[in-house]
């Protein structure tokens, strides 16, 4: 059996290269199906030889996981264009592409992962100068875990000058080397308890922008804009990306789990909220909005969740960002639909309310047109978008960079998916800086945002070991 795929794929290599003599440079990208794996046991064995150039990305309940390591190729922008010109160079990528797989199973093959910063107009901080306003790469590993069935794509991009059995050959070599090192990877059982130094900068700068949006509301060209504020915290010993995942995806069962590692950087966190899922013509969007504390027992959680959908103004909170949602993809959609009522999304520590909404994409339609059109939602910008993103820029006393931006991936058929990068850190080495915003709204009050922005806090200080 495997001495068959290999003759077929000898045949597919010594094409290649005839193929390659009289073309341009192009992609090569070999699809395997493999024996099941642990993707997080395969991102935190790749530690080794891609440091600084791993992903992970994971839906929830871990249905569909991709661990992307090193670039084959990378598509970067930093300008106000980034959505045109991320779609150009990869249409223009894959238009010369040489695919070998078994069968076409979606999330395999030549994809692309990774992401946009929040506002591309903010001066960017040194703290996110490896994260650009696009950000994507080509890995040169894929691991795709879909339906219980892993595969394990290898992209390489190839000059006609290059030996491409040779090259072929280093990566296969190279491929069993790290699955035979993640099969015998374990992760540390227990986490010891760590100290955490807690540093938060300019909480009464933080809360009197509070108050100065809701008295800008009050006056009327603003509904509403979403303020996020950051916390510092230092450890004693250096975060490790495959340890903080390991208990996010444990624990944050309803959320998108994610890590995007750019040089000494890794932007890790876990996300509840989908920006927006494209799967041929099908598309789905979520809005998420208004937010209470889980109950101690089920009665109390009951309780709140019953609170929060009667509340009005978190209800009004949500209505926004519905009503936008739906007019964004109405343009784009031959059809949406959205139930009238918000239902409750619950996460560990907090619950939402939350309205799905699903169209039918028009035929020219592509899922970064989507992303673009929608970013930032009022869920994480504000209402109206433009008035809502300039006062986030004048009033927030720091950049965002990736925070509350969408990142996700996209194959070269469109398909894919982008979530907005909430509940997230970005940390590098002993050192960790923390995001949490909240929708402002007319009837907000100060303290509560301030507390509720301390809720969205938990999830990440508690992975980051500060129980
Ligand atoms: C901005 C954040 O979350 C957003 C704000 C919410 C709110 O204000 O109720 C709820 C969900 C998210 O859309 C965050 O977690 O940092
Ligand atoms: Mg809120």
């Amino acid at each position: 059996m495997i001495r068959q795929q290999l003759d077929i794929l000898d045949d597919f290599v010594q094409g290649m290269q005839q193929a390659l003599k009289s073309c341009r440079p192009g992609l090569v990208s070999l699809v395997t199906r493999i024996q099941p794996l642990d993707p997080l046991s395969f991102y935190a064995a790749a530690g080794q030889w891609f440091h600084g150039q791993r992903l992970y990305w994971s839906t929830p309940d871990h249905e569909f996981t991709l661990v992307g390591l090193g670039t084959a190729v990378k598509i970067e922008s930093d300008q106000d264009t980034r959505f045109d010109d991320v779609t150009k160079e990869w249409k223009h990528l894959i238009a010369n592409t040489h695919i070998h797989t078994e069968g076409e199973v979606m999330g395999t093959g030549p994809l692309l992962l990774g992401g946009f910063s929040f506002d591309p107009q903010k001066p960017s901080s040194s703290l996110w100068q490896n994260y650009k306003a696009a950000s994507f790469i080509l890995p040169q590993f894929l691991l795709t875990q879909s339906k219980n069935q892993s595969y394990l794509t290898i992209n390489a991009y190839i000059h006609p000058e290059d030996d491409l059995p040779e090259k072929i050959d280093q990566l296969n070599r190279l491929k069993e080397r790290l699955i035979t090192r993640c099969m015998d990877f374990s992760f540390a059982q227990e986490v010891h308890p760590i100290t955490l130094n807690v540093f938060e900068p300019a909480r009464e700068e933080w809360l009197s922008s509070v108050k100065q949006v809701i008295a800008e509301i009050q006056q009327g060209v603003l509904q509403k804009v979403v303020l996020a504020r950051r916390v510092e915290v230092e450890s004693e010993t250096p975060f490790r990306p495959e340890q903080i995942l390991n208990y996010l995806r444990q624990v944050q069962t309803s959320s998108y789990v994610f890590s995007i590692e750019w040089g000494e950087n890794a932007f890790v966190g876990a996300t509840p909220e989908r920006l927006i899922k494209k799967e041929g013509s099908r598309v789905l969007s979520t809005c998420l909005a208004g937010s209470i504390k889980r109950g101690q027992t089920l009665e109390e959680d009951l309780a709140l969740s019953k609170a929060l959908l009667q509340d009005p103004k978190n209800r009004v909170e949500h209505e926004i960002v519905v009503r936008m949602i739906k007019q964004a993809l109405g343009d784009l959609c031959t059809r949406v639909e959205a139930p009238d009522q918000p239902i409750i999304y619950k996460t560990k520590q907090i619950q939402h309310l939350y309205t799905p909404v699903r169209g039918l994409a028009k035929d020219n339609i592509s899922l970064l047109k989507m992303v673009e059109a929608l970013h930032p939602t009022p869920a994480l910008g504000g209402y109206p978008r433009e008035e809502a993103v300039r006062r986030i820029r004048e009033l927030e006393g720091m950049d965002r960079g990736w925070y509350a931006a969408p990142i996700g991936w996209l194959d070269r058929q469109g398909n894919g998916e982008f979530v907005v990068a909430i509940r997230s850190a970005l940390i590098r080495h002993r050192q960790a800086t923390l995001f949490a915003g909240c929708g402002i709204v007319e009837d907000s009050d100060p303290q509560s945002e301030y507390e509720e922005t301390q809720m969205k806090l938990k999830p990440m200080l508690s992975a980051l070991g500060g129980h």
